[in-house]
């Protein structure tokens, strides 16, 4: 397998204040990611620098063989990235709210129509085509950000907490959106869904204080904390720092 992300003493300092620690992690293409760590942990900077939306304090990350310090253009256009903060246009209909992105990727009309059509299909939204976001569901509005982000085909997807504020049918249904994905992209999830991780990662990495404190498997994680639920592993591994 070829990695698609390796971070090497990837380190970002806030006035002083060290966000991300002398990061070193590995993502295999093709293979779904999760981040995860209790808040203040760092998974939003190391997305952040990642996606090249903040620049490292030292180290680098090479993503699909480009390094995020000095080729962030050629980096931006192989992932994308759908936010914790939705960008969509409510007043525009699902199709539409396409469309336009299809047109910022320098789409033409017919060729935005037909990109739009296997999208929609693809992430299952065709009863909801015409419809105006803002009269979506918290989960159609998300499948409809991670539907902008793949419009422009990105190699890696950054997925930040997707289903936050999501009820639990919703966050099963967006599961199965985000399964469908597997193996034809890179995906890096942040979640504090333990659940969640645990059923949709192919690896972990659990972070504590900008330090990358375990990674592994759900089951390779389970096995070094020596626990049978996820959920107790994850509070083992964050505490004492051991599966490394
Ligand atoms: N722009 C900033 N300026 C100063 N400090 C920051 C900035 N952004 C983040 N930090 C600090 O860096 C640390 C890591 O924050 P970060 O948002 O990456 O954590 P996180 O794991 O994503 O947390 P959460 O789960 O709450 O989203 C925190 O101590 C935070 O206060």
């Amino acid at each position: 397998m070829k990695p698609a992300i390796i971070t090497t003493n990837l380190t970002k300092k806030y006035d002083g204040k060290t966000a991300v620690d002398n990061l070193n992690l590995m993502v295999n293409q093709g293979e779904l990611y999760s981040l995860l760590g209790v808040n203040g942990a760092g998974k939003t900077t190391t997305i952040k620098m990642l996606s090249c939306l903040i620049k490292p304090t030292s180290g680098d990350a090479n993503l699909c063989g480009c390094s995020v310090q000095k080729e962030a253009l050629k980096v931006k256009e192989k992932i994308n990235v759908s936010p914790q903060e939705t960008a969509i246009a409510m007043q525009l209909s699902v199709r539409e709210n396409l469309e336009f992105i299809c047109g910022i990727y320098g789409h033409d009309k017919s060729s935005s129509k037909k990109k739009t059509t296997e999208v929609i299909e693809n992430l299952g939204l065709s009863e909801i085509e015409h419809s105006k976001a803002r009269t979506l569901s918290g989960g159609w509005q998300r499948r409809l950000s991670i539907a902008m982000a793949l419009i422009s085909d990105p190699e890696i997807l950054f997925l930040d907490e997707p289903t936050l504020g999501l009820d639990v049918i919703a966050r099963r249904e967006l599961w199965q959106t985000i399964k469908s994905l597997k193996g034809r992209k890179t995906i890096i999830l942040t979640t504090h869904y333990l659940e969640e991780a645990e059923s949709l990662s192919d690896h972990i990495g659990i972070m504590t204080k900008g330090r990358l404190v375990a990674s592994g498997t759900p089951e390779e994680l389970k096995a070094d904390a020596g626990e049978d639920r996820f959920e107790e592993a994850f509070v083992k591994l964050c505490e004492g720092g051991i599966g490394q």
